[in-house]
């Protein structure tokens, strides 16, 4: 695979504000690249220098010349925020911006693949948050570009839409359009990225393939059990007398590294001290575990998103659900 983008040692300050201070990254052919990390960290500003819709120090390659001068029919770009023309529907939208390339892709196509084909005689004024999200992905997609650049694509998207879009972004990188993506959802990024970046205060802090990100900084696998306030200390108590690592929360008690075929003896061992509990869920370390770990952020309680609720006491039986 060959490097489509280059950058190297790129900086951008606003006044005093470091927004991007000094990246370096290169992202290959077909390659999906995900950008992530908190409020302000720089991504936006890192997406523009990278595609010279502002200027910044360091070097930047695409396809081996300055992202200025590549042929503009190459590179797609949906921006954070953009507001096309309000009073033209989403075919006309698709249709006006494909005019102006030479070889643009078909406009009933691109409808059709951003889920917009029941909706393509709306103006765009009036369509809801969600499907103007779409048509500005649809239009970033007109060029049929050989490398796509997309700040936050789903944000506003509902959750079947996203997936659609998944899909696509997929089939256009299986098919060789290098991706290079911002998100603030971690399943979306964990999903969809071949490689993740890390951006906190400007600099890369993290470069990798989401399993192996997970691996290093993820932590373990945790299993919370859900408790009485009155029973968390014996909880606690019977659980460390068994070999469990556990840790407690306000109304929960943590047991770490514990592989799924683990949990019924755990069951076992609070059923047999009689201690009452509303739940025990099973989670594995995602993306969103390595996002709070290098950023040093932290959330109120303990479940994460992915997490596989496996039993609630009023249940029979052992049960995962996802
Ligand atoms: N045009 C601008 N003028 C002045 N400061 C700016 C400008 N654009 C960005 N900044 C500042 O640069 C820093 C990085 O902003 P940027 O928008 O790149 O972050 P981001 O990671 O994309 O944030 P978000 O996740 O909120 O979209 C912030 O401190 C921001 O206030």
């Amino acid at each position: 695979m060959s490097e489509v983008l280059v950058a190297d040692d790129i900086r951008r300050s606003y006044g005093d504000t470091v927004a991007v201070d000094g990246v370096s990254l290169s992202v290959s052919t077909g390659e999906i690249f995900g950008l992530i990390g908190p409020n302000g960290a720089g991504k936006t500003t890192l997406i523009r220098a990278l595609t010279g819709t502002t200027d910044a120090e360091g070097t930047v390659t695409v396809f081996g010349e300055s992202p200025k001068s590549v042929q503009s029919d190459r590179i797609g770009l949906l921006p954070q925020s953009f507001t096309p023309p309000e009073r033209l529907t989403a075919r006309e939208l698709i249709a006006y911006y494909g005019g102006l390339y030479d070889a643009p892709e078909e406009t009933e196509s691109i409808l059709d693949s951003v889920g917009l084909a029941e909706s393509a005689d709306t103006w765009y004024e009036k369509l809801s948050g969600g499907q103007k999200r779409r048509a500005c992905v649809g239009i970033a997609l007109v060029n049929k570009p050989d490398l796509l650049f997309l700040d936050e694509p789903t944000t506003g998207i509902d959750p079947v839409g996203r997936r659609a879009l998944w899909g696509l972004l997929e089939e256009l990188a299986a098919n060789g359009t290098t991706i290079f993506l911002t998100s603030h959802s971690m399943d979306e990024v964990e999903q969809l990225a071949d490689r993740v970046g890390l951006l906190q205060n400007g600099s890369l802090v993290a470069v990798g393939e989401p399993d192996t990100l997970i691996q290093e900084h993820g932590g373990t696998s945790r299993l919370v059990i859900e408790v009485a306030e009155k029973a968390l200390e014996s909880a606690v108590s019977v659980l460390t007398e068994s070999g469990y690592t556990v840790e407690s929360g306000v109304s929960e008690v943590v047991i770490h590294n514990v592989s799924p075929i683990d949990i019924s003896a755990v069951i076992k061992t609070i059923d047999t001290a009689d201690i009452q509990y509303d739940s025990l869920t099973w989670t594995e370390p995602t993306l969103e575990d390595v996002y709070l770990q290098l950023t040093g952020e932290t959330f109120e309680g303990t479940f994460t998103p992915g997490a596989s609720v496996v039993k609630e006491q009023a249940a029979e039986e052992t049960e995962v659900t996802q």
